[in-house]
């Protein structure tokens, strides 16, 4: 490559199981975790690896140096991993998904472009794949914006007090409960998630390691097992799991006992509420802590006092990139009829030029123009708007997205159908 001399572009053989590739496999998640500060591996940290990183089926690609000096030649000095899901764009519609992790560049080879080799070769084959998106989740906010990606889902971190002032409006009926190992509960948290997947706006599959995570089998961040995570399991009245939640008690960090929620996904708002009963009810504890309530959430209008919800803070959690126009925007819902030409400008290409967009019914047309755009944006805006987790009319008065006033004004009632996205997928 002229573009970065001394260095090979390579993607690695994930189901490597010995000799000179297995050790490239194994120096490529040994790099990783360098990238991340993580724990070098022990012999259960690379089983887990390669188990998880295999059933996913992922891609690892890599740039490794021609020759060193005292340094390992089968750690790359920089890493780029991707595998295909599904997300939920709404309206019940799953869309074939690239989902993107785990990228480093060594400290030495900084700011020489590398990512962005990666990135655009990954982006070039995912579209030539026909992947209509891409995703991944950010370590800052000012990297991916120029690659197309915006933020498109937002989480919120709340502390809830459970303790006198927690009361239900209009309780839930009671329904089965059972509190069982994690490891006997996650066939159920499977069955419950892949309805969700189905069902809910911006909800993503889940890699492998979930399974890891939500067990207890192992904490990727403490490296060793989380052996005081519970689960409690919802069952509907055939008997079918319909909800869990994942929780440990973290004890009294500071005067008050605190539960930690790891997870809790329910098919219906009342086993949701249903499911907060039970947290709440819980002995010994006075407080909730949870990473991944939705920006708009019953529960808050549920309880009594809604001063009992106490957010601390809002993050992005999804970053979406369009990759193919027509497929992306057919696929999600829209709101009022009309026509409005779209003009995207994408500095790679995929989304770039002027699309007609016309809405009958709910569903959109979509097809290249050569006609004078109604509103115009970049490919990241694109990305943001796409799962309905931001407004048009925002995004205008933000100075992100042009147009004429009636053009953005039909463009809003087309495009602002809701219901907001709700995406906990981390990866
Ligand atoms: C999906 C994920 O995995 S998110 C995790 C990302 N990884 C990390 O945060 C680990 C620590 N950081 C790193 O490993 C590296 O610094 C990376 C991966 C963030 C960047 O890698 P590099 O190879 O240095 O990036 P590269 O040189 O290709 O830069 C591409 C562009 O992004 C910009 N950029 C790169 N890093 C940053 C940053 N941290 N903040 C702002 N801009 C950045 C560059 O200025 C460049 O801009 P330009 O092309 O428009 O001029």
């Amino acid at each position: 490559m002229t573009e970065h001399p001394g260095l090979t572009f390579a993607t690695v053989d994930v189901d490597a199981e010995e000799g000179p590739e297995h050790r490239r496999l194994v120096a490529w998640g040994e790099a990783v975790s360098r990238g991340f500060y993580q724990q070098r591996f022990d012999d259960q940290r690379r089983e887990l690896w390669l188990h998880h990183t295999r059933a996913d089926g992922a891609v690892l690609r890599g740039a490794w140096p021609a020759t060193t000096g005292l340094a390992d030649p089968d750690t790359p000095v920089a890493t780029y991993a991707s595998w295909a899901g599904r997300i939920n764009v709404g309206g019940d519609r799953l869309l074939d998904v690239d989902m993107i992790s785990d990228i480093t560049v060594a400290p030495t080879h900084r700011r020489r472009g590398l990512l962005r080799r990666l990135i655009t070769d990954d982006l070039r084959d995912a579209a030539a794949a026909g992947f209509p998106l891409a995703v991944l989740t950010v370590s800052e906010g000012t990297i991916y914006g120029r690659f197309g990606f915006g933020p498109a889902t937002r989480l919120r971190e709340v502390e809830v007090d459970v303790r006198h002032r927690f009361a239900l409006h209009s309780p839930p009926d009671e329904g089965t409960l059972e509190l069982v190992e994690p490891e006997v509960a996650w066939p159920s948290m499977q069955q419950v998630f892949a309805r969700h997947l189905e069902t809910v706006r911006g909800a993503l599959d889940r890699p492998s390691f979930y399974s890891m995570i939500l067990t207890g089998t192992y904490d990727w961040f403490e490296g060793h097992p989380d052996t005081k995570m519970r689960a409690v399991v919802h069952l509907d009245r055939d008997g079918r799991p319909d909800g869990y939640a994942v929780f440990k008690h973290i004890g009294w960090p500071d005067d008050r006992a605190t539960l930690e929620l790891r997870d809790l996904l329910a098919l219906s708002p009342d086993v949701d509420l249903r499911l907060w009963r039970f947290v709440a009810d819980l002995d010994l504890v006075h407080r909730v802590r949870w990473r991944r309530a939705p920006a708009e959430w019953p529960l808050e209008w549920a309880v009594t006092d809604p001063r009992v919800v106490t957010t601390t803070k809002v993050n992005d959690m999804l970053w979406l990139r369009v990759l193919d126009v027509p497929a992306a925007l057919q696929a999600r819902p829209w709101g009022a009829d009309g026509d409005v030409v779209v003009e995207v400008s994408d500095a790679l290409g995929h989304a770039d030029g002027r699309w007609r967009v016309t809405v009958r019914d709910g569903a959109a047309g979509v097809v290249p123009s050569t006609d004078e755009p109604g509103v115009r944006m970049t490919a990241d805006v694109l990305g943001s708007l796409y799962l309905g987790g931001v407004g048009v009319r925002t995004l205008h008065d933000a100075r992100r997205l042009g147009g004429s006033p009636a053009a953005v004004e039909t463009f809003t009632a087309m495009a602002d159908t809701g219901p907001a996205p709700y995406c906990t997928t981390g990866f």
